[in-house]
């Protein structure tokens, strides 16, 4: 999905793209059936002309409507193709200008089984899928999958929600994916995008220009929605105006997570980075830390008077923490309007998060009052996490992380291997697939730590979580098999270097 375009779209404003475009085309909506068809057909010609033949399932709606052209322009090219159909298309639509338009033969889905050789062209629903597939559509999805069939979907497999990549009921396994202006969230998000095989997607030349309508609000993450705002580092400063991150530490027996949160803090650019540490740890963590300041921290006095000395703008509270009362006692005075400095912003990981488990609400009235005078929360839990401080919610994980920031009034990062950050004016930012080797012990740590260092350092809440993010994979991706999350903060100077050198040649282009 290199240089895709990043919008990633619903079934809804897809819908609204295609009717704005629509005034301007003399055939409105059916031009843009003709040209997705012409697109998928082209594609099955590139790639699979010497199949033993196409089966194309076609539904009752306007993704069966492509089914239908795809078809006819396959038969008129001499290619052997059979259509199955379950029920025809309602009158006066675009589906059934392009049913009526094909002239042969029409097959029950009923009656399909899958043949050796056969690539199957899956236009039984795209966009429009509005419930469970069962009856003859679910025995030709099992049908498909048991045999292995190849299988070209249009716009999306049939089975997977365009929304939010759900699977509902079953879905086909796709060897190719054809997703049509756009993206959908389906494409990207798991367990969808995982039935989407290869996705490739097709200008239907509807232009642009038709997003702005759109107010488009979920985007998958790269470099392109954040890079304006990367705060890299100028002659001018000096290492407390590189922003200086404090991360609370555990006691001895846990002091690993929190040391590597202050590790990738410094890493990803903060000038001064400061562990603070219970008295029973301070010697610990002074052993295993050099450029990292290690200061005593067991109390609210403590943290006024680091807060006045030191002017630290970011905290992060949680990895490997503990004492859930010690962190409400902290986040309240953190996020309370009564200290007499104020960080700028916390990041709440792991045990930060849990701490909140029996009275989650006290947590989201401190968010409202911190992000009212100013300041950033940003709480980055996984699924368990996450369930124990929101757990009535329900839904997909875009849903679950849209509807938390909403409820706590702050940026909440859903981790993930697809990781969903979202924004309390509804602003979803999604960093897909990430590498399978970041399911490790510590990675967590490692990514708080780099959020806030770029919170430091002056990037807005989703910039830096979005940011973060996606440094965090691709240190994962340079280092590969073998990783353990202590690799990752040193893998990070060769990411940053690749980001910086692409900056500097865009630069040089715009000279
Ligand atoms: N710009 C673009 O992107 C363009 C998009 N185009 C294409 O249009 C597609 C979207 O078309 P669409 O809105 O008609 O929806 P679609 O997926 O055909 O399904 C709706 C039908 O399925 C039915 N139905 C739903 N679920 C069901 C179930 N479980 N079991 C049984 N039935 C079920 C539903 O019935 P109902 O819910 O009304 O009872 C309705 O009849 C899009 O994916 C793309 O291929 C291009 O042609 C042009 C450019
Ligand atoms: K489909």
């Amino acid at each position: 999905m290199n240089d895709a375009p990043l919008e990633l779209l619903t079934a809804s404003k897809v819908k609204h793209a295609e009717q704005a475009a629509a005034t301007e085309l003399a055939d409105g909506t059916y031009t843009l059936m003709e040209r997705a068809s012409q697109a998928v057909y082209d594609l099955l010609l590139a790639r699979l002309a010497d199949a033993g033949g196409f089966d194309v399932l076609c539904g009752p709606g306007n993704n069966g409507g492509d089914g239908y052209v795809v078809a006819r322009l396959a038969a008129q090219a001499g290619l052997d193709v059979d259509v199955y159909a379950l029920g025809q298309p309602k009158p006066h639509t675009d589906a059934a200008r392009a049913f009526a338009a094909w002239d042969r033969p029409i097959r029950e889905l009923a009656e399909w089984e899958p043949r050796a050789g056969r690539v199957v062209v899956d236009a039984l629903f795209g966009s429009g899928i509005s419930r469970d597939l069962e009856g003859n559509v679910l025995a030709a999805v099992s049908r498909a999958n048991a045999a292995g069939s190849l299988v070209v979907a249009i716009d999306l497999p049939t089975g997977i929600e365009a929304d939010t990549g759900q699977v509902l009921g079953a879905a086909f396994e796709a060897a190719i994916t054809v997703s049509l202006f756009r993206y959908k969230p389906g494409h990207v998000m798991a367990p969808g995008r995982l039935h989407c095989g290869e996705v490739i997607l097709r200008d239907i030349g509807m232009d642009a220009r038709h997003l702005d309508q759109l107010q488009v609000d979920c985007r998958l993450n790269a470099p392109e929605l954040w890079q304006h705002a990367y705060p890299w580092p100028s002659q001018s400063q000096h290492k407390y105006s590189r922003g200086h991150v404090g991360v609370f530490g555990g006691g001895p027996m846990t002091s690993g997570a929190a040391r590597l949160s202050a590790m990738a803090a410094a890493r990803a650019g903060a000038g001064a980075v400061t562990l603070l540490s219970p008295a029973n740890a301070l010697l610990l963590y002074a052993m295993h830390l050099t450029s990292v300041m290690v200061t005593r921290l067991e109390d609210r006095h403590e943290l006024d008077e680091f807060l006045a000395k030191r002017h630290p703008q970011v905290f992060v509270l949680g990895p490997g923490f503990g004492a859930a009362d010690k962190v409400r006692v902290f986040v309240a005075d953190l996020l309370g309007a009564d200290l007499a400095i104020r960080p700028n912003a916390l990041v709440l990981d792991a045990d930060g998060l849990t701490a909140f488990e029996g009275d989650p609400q006290q947590l989201f009235d401190l968010a409202e009052a911190f992000s009212g005078n100013g300041g950033t929360l940003v709480l980055t839990p996984h699924l368990g996490e996450f369930r124990r401080i929101f757990p009535d919610l329900e839904g997909s994980p875009l849903e679950l992380a849209r509807q938390a920031a909403e409820r706590a009034k702050c940026v909440v990062l859903l981790k993930g291997s697809d990781t969903v950050i979202a924004d309390p004016a509804g602003q979803t930012v999604i960093n897909s697939a990430a590498p399978a080797w970041l399911a490790t012990a510590g990675s967590g740590d490692v990514l708080s730590g780099i959020i806030a260092s770029l919170l430091a350092q002056g990037m807005t809440a989703l910039d830096a979580a979005g940011a973060a993010t996606w440094l965090h994979a691709k240190a994962a991706e340079a280092f590969g098999p073998g990783l353990m999350a202590e690799d990752l903060p040193d893998q990070l100077p060769s990411v940053l270097r690749r980001l910086w050198r692409t900056r500097q040649d865009h630069l040089l282009k715009e000279r």
